[in-house]
C-alpha cells in the first residue's frame, strides 16, 4: 500500500538560541489513527508538537502539510488544518466556557462578523462530546484544572480541523475522565478520520489507546513504531532507565507495563530488608 503521510517531517533541527533541542527529526504520519508521543521529561516532545503546530517556526522543507510546506500556510488556513491544545490552559481573561469553545470557530468567522448558528450548533456539540455543556455559562477561571482541560478540547473539537495536536492531554484529569477524553479522541480517528497527535506520559494509557508510538529521548525519535514494539522491557531500560516488566492487558491485549525499580535498586535493596 503506497499511503501519502498527512504530515511529513524531513530532517528537522531546532535550537533555542545556542540550545540544540531537536536533532534530525524524520517522521511521517498517515491520515487517522492515534500517535503518542512518549519520552522522559525534556526529551523534547512539547517541542517537536510546537514545531507542528507552528508555535515555534520550523525551517522551510522541514516540515510538509499534505502536498505543502507549513510555512506557507496563512494563520487562517492553517487553523482550519491543525488544532493544538497546549499543556498549559490557565487563561488571562474572564471568558465564559462557552465563549471559549467558540474561540474554535474563529478560522470560520469573517472579520467584523458574529458567529452564526451553525458555529454555535458545532460549538454545542463538541461541548456535548466532552461533557462541557453543563459549564456553558461559567467563567473558564472558576472551575476545576479538568473542567478546563475539557473545556480546551472542546474549543478544538469545534474547530473541525483534520488534525488534532495535543500536548499531554490527560495529564490533569482523573481516571474516568482520563479514559473518556482518550474514547473521544479514538472515536474521532476511527469515525470522522481525524489524524491525532498527542504527548503523553502514561505508557499504560499510550498503549492502549495509541495506534503508533513515537519513542523521543533527548531530542531525537529514538524508536516508532506500533505499541507492542515500543513498550518492551529493554526499550523502557535504555530510555527511562528504569527497570519494568511487561504483561498483556488481559482485557485489551495491549501492552502493560509495571515497574518495579530503577538503575540504582536502592529501594529494592531496602525493601528487603
Ligand atoms: N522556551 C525555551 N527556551 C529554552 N529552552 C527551552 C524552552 N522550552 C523548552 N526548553 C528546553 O527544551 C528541552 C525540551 O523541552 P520540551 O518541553 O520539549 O520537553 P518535553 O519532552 O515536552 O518535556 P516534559 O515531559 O517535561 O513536558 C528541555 O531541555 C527544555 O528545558
Amino acid at each position: 500500500m503506497n499511503r501519502k503521510g498527512i504530515i511529513t517531517i524531513n530532517k528537522l533541527d531546532w535550537a533555542f538560541g545556542q540550545h540544540k533541542i531537536l536533532h534530525d527529526i524524520n517522521l511521517t504520519i498517515y491520515e487517522g489513527g492515534i500517535y503518542g508521543i512518549i519520552g522522559p521529561n525534556g526529551s523534547g516532545k512539547t517541542t517537536l508538537l510546537k514545531n507542528i503546530a507552528r508555535c515555534l517556526m520550523p525551517e522551510k522543507n522541514s516540515i510538509q502539510l499534505g502536498d505543502k510546506d507549513l510555512t506557507q500556510f496563512s494563520n487562517r488556513s492553517l487553523a482550519k488544518e491543525i488544532s493544538y491544545v497546549p499543556q498549559n490552559t490557565d487563561m488571562e481573561f474572564e471568558f465564559s466556557v462557552m465563549d471559549m469553545v467558540l474561540m474554535g470557530r474563529s478560522p470560520y468567522i469573517k472579520r467584523l462578523q458574529s458567529e452564526s448558528s451553525n458555529d454555535i450548533e458545532i460549538a454545542k456539540s463538541a461541548m456535548e462530546m466532552t461533557n462541557t455543556w453543563d459549564l456553558r455559562d461559567k467563567n473558564i477561571n472558576m472551575i476545576s484544572g479538568g473542567e478546563r482541560q475539557r473545556t480546551v478540547i472542546a474549543r478544538a473539537l469545534a474547530q473541525k480541523a483534520n488534525i488534532m495536536l495535543l500536548d499531554e492531554p490527560v495529564s490533569q484529569l482523573d481516571l474516568h475522565h482520563q479514559l473518556e477524553i482518550m474514547d473521544i479522541l479514538k472515536r474521532l480517528a476511527v469515525e470522522n478520520k481525524v489524524t491525532v497527535v498527542m504527548s503523553i506520559h502514561d505508557l499504560n494509557i499510550a498503549a492502549q489507546f495509541c495506534d503508533r508510538l513515537i519513542l523521543m529521548d533527548k531530542g531525537k525519535i529514538f524508536k516508532e513504531g506500533i505499541p507492542n514494539d515500543i513498550i518492551k522491557e529493554d526499550i523502557v531500560y535504555s530510555v527511562y532507565g528504569v527497570k519494568a516488566i511487561v504483561m498483556k492487558n488481559p482485557v485489551t491485549g495491549t501492552p502493560h507495563l509495571i515497574p518495579y525499580g530503577n538503575q540504582s535498586d536502592l529501594h529494592l535493596k531496602s525493601a528487603g530488608d
